[in-house]
C-alpha cells in the first residue's frame, strides 16, 4: 500500500425475518443510505494503529507483536479464496494484546479487525486505520456489518487481493471480488455477533434489497427499493450478540414453542414474496399498489407480534409502534431488538404533513426518526482525490482531518 485507501459501506434494515434467519429461515433486507467510512493510511513506523472514534477505541501494535497470532492463523488449503473462522488460539492470542476487555464492544471490534488483518495479509504492513460511521452504533441498522464490510474491503485492497476500483458511485468489483469481500466481512461479523446469519454483511456488501436464506445464493428484490420507510431510533442501547444468545437459550429450553414461532416468521417472509410477485404479475403501476401495501402492513404487524413472542421487543419499541398506530401506520423492530430501531412503512400517498407530525411526536419522546432511502449501493472504494475535494482537505488525508471532516458530501456522492 503506497497511497491512502478510502472505502465505505451502507447500513441495512431487515424488513422481515430477523432472528429466524439465524435458524435458516428466509429474510428480506435492504441497504440504508447511512454509511461507514474507513481510511487506511500507509505509515513507516513498523506499527498498525487503529482509531475507531465511534466506540472510543484507539491502540497501536508493533508489527512483530502480531507475528505470533499470524503464525497461529490457519489458511484454508493454503489459498486466499476461502476465509476460515477465527480459532480459539488466534482469538486468545489477539485478546492478550488488547488494552481493553476482549469481550467489550471495543475489544470485539479490534479482534475482528486484527483477525482480518493477519488473515488477508501475506506480510504485515505498517498502517494507520481510521473508521467513522454516520450510522448509529448498536441500534439494529447493521453498524457491525457495515464496519465489517469496510474492514474486509479496505484490507483486501491494501493487500492487493482486489483492485482499488475507485468509481466513487458504485462498486466496480467483479462478482468473485465482491463475494470474497463478503466472506471476510462475515468472519468479522462472527467475532462481533457470535452467531450471525450472514444477512447483514451480505446486504452491506452487495447493497440493494435482498432475499436471504443461509446457504443459498442471495436474490436481489428490485421492486423493494422504491418503498419508503420511516426509521425510528429509540436510542435504547442493545447488543445483537446478547439478543441472539437469548433467543438461542429460549429455543433450547422450549423447542416446541420457539421452533413454531421461528417457522411462522418464515411464513411472513414467504407471504411477502408472494405479494410482491402477485403485484409484479398484475402489471399495475407503482402508483396503484394499495393491495401490496395492505399485505405488507399486515405482515409488518404479524412479524412484530412474533418478535414479541421471541422476547426481543422492548417497551420503547412498543411505544413507537403505538405512536404510529395513532397515524394509521404499522411498525416493527428491525435487527436484533431489545432497543435500537423500528421501521414503519410509509405509503406513497401518506401526506408529508402527517409525516412531520409523526416525527414531532417521536422526537418529543426522545426518539430520533427519519425517512430512509433504501437500496443504495453496497461496499465500494472511493477515489481519494475526489474525497479530498469533497472534504476540502489538502494533499495528505490524515486521520485527524478525516475525524473532524463532514462526511455527508462523500455519502451524498454515492448514487
Ligand atoms: N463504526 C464502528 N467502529 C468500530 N466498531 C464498530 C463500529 N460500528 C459497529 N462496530 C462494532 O459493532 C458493534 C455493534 O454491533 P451490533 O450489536 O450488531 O449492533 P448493530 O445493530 O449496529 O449492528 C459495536 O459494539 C462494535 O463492536
Ligand atoms: C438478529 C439478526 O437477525 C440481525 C441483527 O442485526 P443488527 O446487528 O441488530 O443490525 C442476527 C443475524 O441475522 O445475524
Ligand atoms: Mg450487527
Amino acid at each position: 500500500m503506497n497511497e491512502p485507501i478510502v472505502v465505505s459501506a451502507p447500513g441495512k434494515a431487515i424488513i422481515f425475518g430477523e432472528h429466524a434467519v439465524v435458524y435458516g429461515k428466509t429474510a428480506i433486507a435492504a441497504s440504508v443510505g447511512l454509511r461507514t467510512f474507513a481510511l487506511l493510511n500507509p505509515t513507516r513506523d513498523g506499527k498498525v494503529a487503529l482509531v475507531f472514534s465511534d466506540i472510543g477505541f484507539q491502540q497501536s501494535w508493533a508489527l512483530q507483536d502480531l507475528e505470533p497470532a499470524k503464525k497461529l492463523f490457519v489458511r484454508d488449503g493454503g489459498s486466499f479464496s476461502h476465509p476460515t473462522p477465527i480459532s480459539d488460539a488466534v482469538r486468545d492470542q489477539l485478546a492478550s494484546l488488547l488494552s481493553v476487555d476482549p469481550a467489550s464492544s471495543q475489544g470485539r471490534a479490534a479482534i475482528a479487525f486484527l483477525y482480518l488483518y493477519i488473515g488477508i495479509s501475506d506480510a504485515l504492513i505498517s498502517a494507520e486505520v481510521t473508521i467513522r460511521s454516520l450510522l448509529p452504533v448498536g441500534a439494529g441498522l447493521g453498524s457491525s456489518a457495515s464496519f465489517s464490510a469496510c474492514v474486509a474491503a479496505g484490507l483486501l485492497v491494501a493487500f492487493n487481493r482486489i483492485p482499488n476500483s475507485s468509481s466513487g458511485t458504485h462498486s466496480a468489483w467483479s462478482t468473485n471480488e465482491t463475494n470474497l469481500t463478503n466472506e471476510w466481512a462475515f468472519m468479522a461479523e462472527k467475532v462481533i455477533h457470535g452467531n450471525p446469519s450472514g444477512i447483514d454483511n451480505s446486504v452491506c456488501v452487495h447493497g440493494g434489497a435482498i432475499l436471504y436464506q443461509k446457504g443459498k445464493p442471495l436474490e436481489q428484490l428490485v421492486g423493494f427499493t422504491s418503498l419508503r420507510f420511516l426509521i425510528t431510533n429509540t436510542r435504547v442501547p442493545k447488543d445483537t450478540l446478547v439478543q441472539v444468545a437469548n433467543v438461542a437459550k429460549r429455543r433450547e429450553k422450549y423447542p416446541d414453542i420457539f421452533n413454531h414461532v421461528i417457522d411462522a416468521v418464515q411464513g411472513v417472509s414467504r407471504a411477502c414474496i408472494e405479494a410482491v410477485e402477485r403485484f409484479e404479475a398484475s402489471r399495475k403501476l407503482p402508483s396503484d399498489r394499495s393491495d401490496l401495501y395492505n399485505t405488507i402492513e399486515f405482515l409488518i404487524d404479524t412479524n412484530q407480534t412474533l418478535l414479541v413472542s421471541l422476547g426481543v421487543s422492548h417497551a420503547s419499541l412498543e411505544n413507537v409502534r403505538s405512536i404510529g398506530q395513532r397515524y394509521g401506520v404499522t411498525t416493527k423492530l428491525t435487527g436484533g431488538g431489545g432497543g435500537g430501531c423500528a421501521i414503519t412503512v410509509v405509503r406513497d400517498d401518506f401526506p408529508a404533513s402527517k409525516i412531520e407530525n409523526l416525527l414531532t411526536d417521536l422526537t418529543s419522546q426522545g426518539y430520533e426518526g427519519f425517512v430512509a432511502t433504501v437500496g443504495c449501493p453496497g461496499v465500494l472504494s472511493h477515489n481519494v482525490t475526489d474525497v479530498r475535494e469533497l472534504l476540502r482537505v489538502g494533499d495528505a488525508l490524515t486521520s485527524a482531518e478525516f475525524l473532524k471532516a463532514d462526511l455527508e458530501p462523500v455519502q451524498k456522492s454515492v448514487a
